[in-house]
């Protein structure tokens, strides 16, 4: 943000009344002027609706300007402040270039009493306008604001603040903007002043023409306080009045003052005017106008206006105004409260738990009470009675031991001044007292208990309410300046962003004035590290004698503490005055101490507010990290299953290998069998088939194929099969139940009953088809074996059933032959005799071998399908049973997570309209 140029106090009198220092910094924020400033309008639209964003739209960088505004300020631009009362210094252009000595005397006048100094251009030749315009500038510098009258052209080539246009000169805006035109790269606003000379052009100067300030120039006429009081009554802007009225040759301080009386804002001086008043009625003119705005000096002074300076709304006697600043506050009040009532339901719906909320929920219900000035510092430090000596009365106990237990609220009450006060207890301990002390008026004053490690009680009880407190002032005792305790309590107020005023009391304590100074740049150095700025305000105070004074004051109502204020310079009492004057200034709106008043008081919600609004942030961050961390725990818990379905399948294979090498071993065993009975020279078979003819006849063969392969081989499958399928069974049992337990254990406050899940889930577990089972249940040893001998049976009657008893005895002869070689020797013979149907037995035999091969092998893959379809079945079903299960943890988890992000969206529009609220209130001077 580009720093505000706020001009210096045009009158800087070094009378030791006001105890200013010589020549206060030019660029100073906060200067020591009590003098309010006025800030001319930087629209026309302020004044009247037809102009409204003039600045915007006919500004030399308007489109630009409305995209990224150079400033913080609405429309990118600032407007000059300009202080009031002042003098307006009014030049010829002869003025500046016949005389040698003019230069230096404006030099000094600038210096001294001058804020605004006009040139006249409207006559005379452009050149010499110009050259006076130049020289004018090089010497005013930006000590006050140059302005050329009349010469639009002339202002904008010296770079001018402004242009003073006549009643008939061009219309303000034009001037307005050909000078903006020509200063592209300031952010000020041009001043545009009208010279008026009657009501009626001053009212429209200012409402229609959108002039930032009036010369009103009356001409000889009489009645100089009824035309000023009739403007006055309706034109909002500074009026500065030209001096033609008076009798005298020299302005008198009577004339001055009486022109200033009237309500006008200053006073337009000649050179030669300003040559002829002497200093000393120039110091007097602005000791009196400051002495009516806080002090009653001047006898003059009716009750009406002191009772307005004793509440402290003394600034407001008598001089126009025309910024509606508190109507503004007003207007960011209300949406103030609604902007934070909906952060309040943000916040509540993100950190329902978060106990500091109340806070802003009690912010929020004291957003229309006065401001609070919290006193706060150590035990003992001077708290108690640096209020009774701010307020003149001892209405606080003060003592060597801790006597602020709690939090002492003390507010404005019209008690008969004999009653001093009444006091309440809230239920929630603290103290309201009620007090005639005028100053409460316009604000709530707070003693707070001692923050000390011992106290621990108190330290919380006062650090509750510092987030509550609008300004902070920091109460250091002289004698332990800066303690360690201190500065934790200090940085402690930072994190609410509180502004601390200091003050070091018992500064009677010090021998001199060294060791004074000493405290201070010791305070200071460490307190500008500790708040991180240079802009630290301290006040050295000794409460307890202002108090003593005040009380010992004169009847008149305190006039000897203040004729010790003004005029023994003596600085134990004389620094304490500062400080009142510190806190007067604050209270009039109009002051830029006045204005930060407005902004503290509408800052503290919204500072508690951005605290609450970061601590709810992190907490949605973690929350939403851990809602994001519980899903893709649900997610993994859930995909890993498919590791269990791959290792079952992996384990599976070994119970496949073992069905299949059990199948293999039975053919093996059924294949030798057949080739043992299966030849020739099986004569016993064969004779018993061919003699006996006994279709009934079992061969032993067969009984060994049921009794010693088959059966034996089948019982052994079936027992495998059967444990696979258990294996299969619990292996899902124990599994789901593991998942079951995991989803239970990772999140046990969210509790599922069973019925939330469909019926079958926990049959899923069971549920198997049992194909493996299926399959081998329906293979019969003795049908097998039946199937076996009636195949056997078939090849032998097929080989040897025509052949007789030649062929039997020709078979006989292989009757010898042990073997299946032997069996092939004997083919040969056979086939040599003619024994063709004997030729056909090998390959027969080969026949039922291939079948017996082919029928285990289908057997094999029948189970080996079976059984994987059994495993399928099982790792789906627990697939199932753990989407089931895990499906309301991840739902949990997702609908958690969509909740938060949706008050994270809420929280960062909460965030945006804080800041845009912010940066309305930081605006607040320029509306
Ligand atoms: N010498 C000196 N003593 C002072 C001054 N101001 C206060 N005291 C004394 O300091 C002591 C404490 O004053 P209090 O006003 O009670 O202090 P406090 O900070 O309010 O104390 P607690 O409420 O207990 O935290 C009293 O004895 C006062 O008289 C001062 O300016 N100079």
């Amino acid at each position: 943000m580009i720093p505000l140029l706020s001009l210096r106090s045009p009158a800087s009198p070094s009378s030791a009344l006001f105890h200013f220092s010589p020549s206060p910094p030019f660029s100073s924020r906060f200067t020591k002027s009590p003098f309010r400033r006025f800030l001319p309008p930087t629209k026309p639209s302020l004044s009247t609706n037809s102009f409204s964003s003039t600045s915007q739209q006919l500004g030399p960088q308007g489109p630009q300007n409305q995209e990224a505004p150079r400033t913080l300020f609405p429309g990118g631009y600032k407007r000059p402040e300009i202080k009031v009362p002042n003098f307006v210094l009014q030049l010829d252009p002869d003025d500046v270039l016949a005389d040698d000595n003019a230069l230096d005397f404006i030099d000094k006048a600038v210096s001294k009493w001058v804020g605004l100094v006009v040139l006249n251009g409207g006559e005379g030749s452009g050149g010499r306008v110009y050259e006076a315009a130049r020289s004018l500038k090089a010497v005013v510098k930006d000590r006050a604001y140059l302005l050329v009258a009349e010469r639009v052209d002339i202002a904008a080539a010296v770079g001018a603040s402004g242009v003073v246009l006549s009643d008939q000169g061009l219309p303000a805006i034009v001037a307005r903007n050909t000078m903006m035109d020509s200063k592209s790269d300031s952010v000020f606003l041009p001043l545009v002043a009208r010279t008026v000379q009657s009501s009626d052009s001053a009212l429209n100067a200012s409402s229609s023409e959108g002039a930032d300030f009036l010369i009103y120039d009356l001409g000889q006429e009489e009645h100089v306080n009824m035309a000023m009081k009739a403007v006055y009554e309706n034109v909002k802007i500074p009026i500065f009045v030209v001096n033609n009225n008076s009798q005298a040759e020299v302005p008198s301080y009577t004339e001055l003052t009486k022109i200033f009386k009237s309500g006008a804002s200053g006073v337009v001086l000649s050179l030669e005017d300003l040559r002829l008043i002497t200093d000393d009625v120039l110091s007097q003119f602005f000791n009196i106008v400051y002495t009516t705005n806080n002090k009653r000096q001047d006898e003059s002074i009716d009750e009406l206006e002191m009772a307005e300076i004793n509440r402290g709304s003394h600034q407001k006697v008598g001089v126009a105004g025309f910024i509606k600043v508190e109507d503004r506050e007003k207007q960011l009040i209300e949406k103030e409260r609604s902007v934070l009532t909906e952060a309040i339901n943000v916040f509540q719906k993100a950190a329902p738990l978060m106990e500091e909320i109340s806070l802003l929920i009690d912010a929020v219900a004291q957003i229309d009470e006065p401001f609070l000035l919290a006193i706060v510092g150590e035990f003992n430090s001077g708290k108690s009675t640096v209020i009774n000596a701010l307020l003149g009365e001892r209405y606080l106990t003060e003592g060597v031991i801790p006597t602020t237990n709690e939090i002492t609220f003390l507010r404005y009450s019209e008690l008969d001044r004999k009653d001093m006060q009444r006091c309440e207890r809230h239920p929630d301990g603290q103290l309201i007292c009620y007090l005639p002390a005028p100053i409460l008026k316009e604000m709530n004053i707070v003693d707070t208990p001692g923050t000390n490690v011992i106290l621990q009680r108190q330290q919380r009880l006062t650090e509750e309410f510092v987030p509550r407190a609008d300004l902070l002032f920091f109460v250091i005792s002289a004698d332990r300046p800066l303690t360690e305790s201190e500065v934790t309590f200090l940085r402690y107020t930072q994190q609410w962003k509180k502004k601390v005023v200091f003050i070091l009391n018992k500064s009677d304590l010090y021998r001199n004035t060294q060791e004074l100074e000493e405290a201070i740049s010791f305070i200071k150095e460490n307190t500008k590290k500790l708040l991180n700025t240079e802009d630290v305000t301290l006040y050295p105070v000794a409460a307890r004698l202002v108090l003593e004074e005040k009380l010992s004051a004169t009847s008149d109502d305190g006039k000897k503490y203040r004729e010790i204020v003004f005029t023994e310079s003596n600085w134990k009492t004389s620094s304490f005055y500062k400080l009142e004057n510190f806190l007067y200034s604050f209270l009039d709106g109009s002051t830029s101490r006045g204005m930060e008043r407005m902004k503290l008081k509408l800052g503290t919600p919204i500072a508690i507010a951005e605290r609450i609004l970061s601590a709810c942030e992190t907490l949605n961050r973690k929350d939403c990290e851990s809602a994001e961390q519980d899903l893709s725990s649900a997610n993994e818990i859930i995909d890993s299953v498919k590791e269990y379905v791959i290792k079952m399948e992996n384990e599976s294979i070994s119970w496949r290998r073992r069905t299949l090498s059990a199948i293999d071993a039975t053919k093996s065993r059924t294949l030798e069998l057949i080739e043992s009975t299966l030849q020739l020279s099986n004569l016993d078979v064969v004779a018993s088939f061919l003699l006996k003819g006994e279709s009934s006849t079992t061969l032993p063969a067969t009984s060994r194929i049921q009794n010693e392969i088959l059966g034996p081989a089948i019982a052994d499958t079936q027992n495998l099969l059967g444990d696979y399928v258990t294996w299969l069974q619990s292996n899902n049992a124990r599994e789901g139940r593991a998942y079951k337990e995991s989803f239970e254990k990772k999140w046990p406050s969210i509790t599922f009953s069973d019925k939330n899940y469909p019926l079958e889930t926990y049959e899923m577990l069971r549920k198997l088809d049992e194909l493996s089972l299926r399959a081998i249940a329906n293979l019969s040893a003795n049908a097998t074996s039946k199937q076996f001998e009636r195949e056997v049976r078939e090849v032998f009657l097929e080989t040897f059933g025509g052949l007789g008893a030649a062929g039997l005895s020709a078979s006989l002869l292989t009757s010898i032959l042990p073997t299946t070689l032997e069996d092939l020797l004997a083919l040969g013979l056979c086939s040599a005799g003619g024994f063709i149907a004997i030729s056909n037995f090998p390959a027969r035999r080969q026949g039922i071998i291939e079948k017996v091969k082919k029928t285990a092998d289908a057997l094999g893959q029948e189970l080996e399908d079976a059984m994987q379809k059994d495993l399928q079945e099982t790792t789906q079903n627990l697939e199932k049973f753990v989407r089931i299960i895990g499906e309301p943890y991840r739902d949990a988890a997702q609908n958690r997570l969509d909740k938060l992000l949706e008050v994270n969206d809420e929280l960062s529009n909460v965030r945006g309209t804080l800041e845009m609220l912010q940066v309305e209130i930081q605006n607040l001077h320029v509306s």
